[in-house]
């Protein structure tokens, strides 16, 4: 869906973006992280097409978004940390703006506007003047006037920033419904427990570097074997035997607590539930393990610095940089 492909960007005397080279999935949502410097926003800039690369490149499917911005940004939605609003327009003006903005032809530009709003729950708000909306609020239409062309892929840098827990909640809802409708989102956020809850992919930036990228959706090797916590209400000594004679794998049990690995979707996991319980086990809880994502990024980067930067510090820019714009 999106490929970048050896990404170098310089700013004056600093090398921001050092070879930076990652593929997206379709129907994703990736959570871009890291420290504050890490490349993030000038990241997502390249990849909207707002900043030049020194080198490299950023297709969406076979656009290349530098050479075709245009035809990119027919695709693609982007969200910038500082977004402005016009107060004193109407959430509808808005919208309206920017479906003009987006060249929606204006039979088309009522019915975008409507759905737009209704997919950031903002039907009810149409009348009211952007300036009077709650932060909350103002976030949801900057997000609804970056997809009123519905493109197939959104970027947002720092969409949850400053909102309040029950913002990034319903933000966080958004989010994925947006995906459930098939948009591939990339989102830069430093709250990890959050995007835990709704990121599909985790890419972690350092330096201007990827230090990682991965699923994070428990998937443990191809074919959908998962990993599962399993919580009883009381320890057995049998639980590791009755794991095991239900044909599941990897089983690492704790008192009461046990982790095994498991194929299938959904109706699957139900299944094994039903066979846990007819085993007679006293299940408290059972679900898909959480990767803990807070504790796996803070390892990543201390393991990093104590390899003292395997990785040769970021390169000053060589020659003149390219401007951001
Ligand atoms: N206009 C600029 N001129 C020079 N250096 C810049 C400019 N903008 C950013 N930088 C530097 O480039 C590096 C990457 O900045 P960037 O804003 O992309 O990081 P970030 O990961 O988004 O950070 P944060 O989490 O704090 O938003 C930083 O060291 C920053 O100081």
């Amino acid at each position: 869906m999106i490929r970048v492909e050896d990404l170098v960007f310089d700013y004056p005397g600093f090398r921001a973006l050092d070879g930076v080279t990652f593929a997206i999935e379709p129907h994703s949502i990736t959570a871009l992280v890291g420290p504050n410097g890490a490349g993030k926003t000038t990241l997502l800039n390249c990849m909207a097409g707002l900043a030049l690369p020194a080198h490299g490149h950023v297709y969406l499917d076979a656009i290349d978004v530098h050479r075709v911005p245009r035809q990119a940004h027919a695709r693609m939605g982007y969200l910038s940390d500082f977004f402005g609003l016009y107060a004193e327009l109407t959430v509808a003006r808005c919208l309206d703006y920017r479906a003009r903005a987006q060249a929606i032809p204006s039979a088309r530009r009522a019915a975008a506007v409507q759905r737009a709003a209704e997919r950031l729950g903002l039907s009810d708000r149409l009348k009211q003047r952007a300036g009077e909306l709650s932060r909350g609020l103002r976030q949801r239409l900057a997000i609804a006037q970056a997809i009123v062309h519905e493109p197939a892929v959104i970027l947002l840098d720092e969409p949850a920033s400053g909102l309040d827990p029950e913002a990034r909640f319903g933000l966080a809802a958004v989010l994925r419904g947006l995906k459930d409708e098939g948009m591939t989102l990339v989102v830069s956020s430093h709250i990890l427990a959050e995007l835990e809850d709704y990121s599909t992919h985790l890419l972690v930036m350092e330096q201007g570097r990827i230090l990682e990228h991965r699923a994070l959706d428990g998937t443990v090797a191809p074919g959908g074997a998962r990993r599962f916590e399993l919580t009883l209400a009381e320890p057995r000594s049998d639980l590791s035997a009755v794991l095991t004679s239900i044909g599941v794998g990897e089983v690492l049990v704790e008192g009461p607590m046990a982790r095994f690995v498991a194929t299938g979707d959904a109706a699957a996991q139900a299944a094994l539930l039903r066979r846990l319980i007819e085993a007679g086990l006293p299940v408290a809880s059972f679900a898909a393990a959480k990767s803990d994502l807070q504790d796996a990024y803070l390892t990543l980067l201390k393991d990093n610095r104590a390899r003292g930067h395997a990785l040769p510090p970021p390169a000053a820019a060589p020659t003149a940089p390219a401007a951001r714009p």
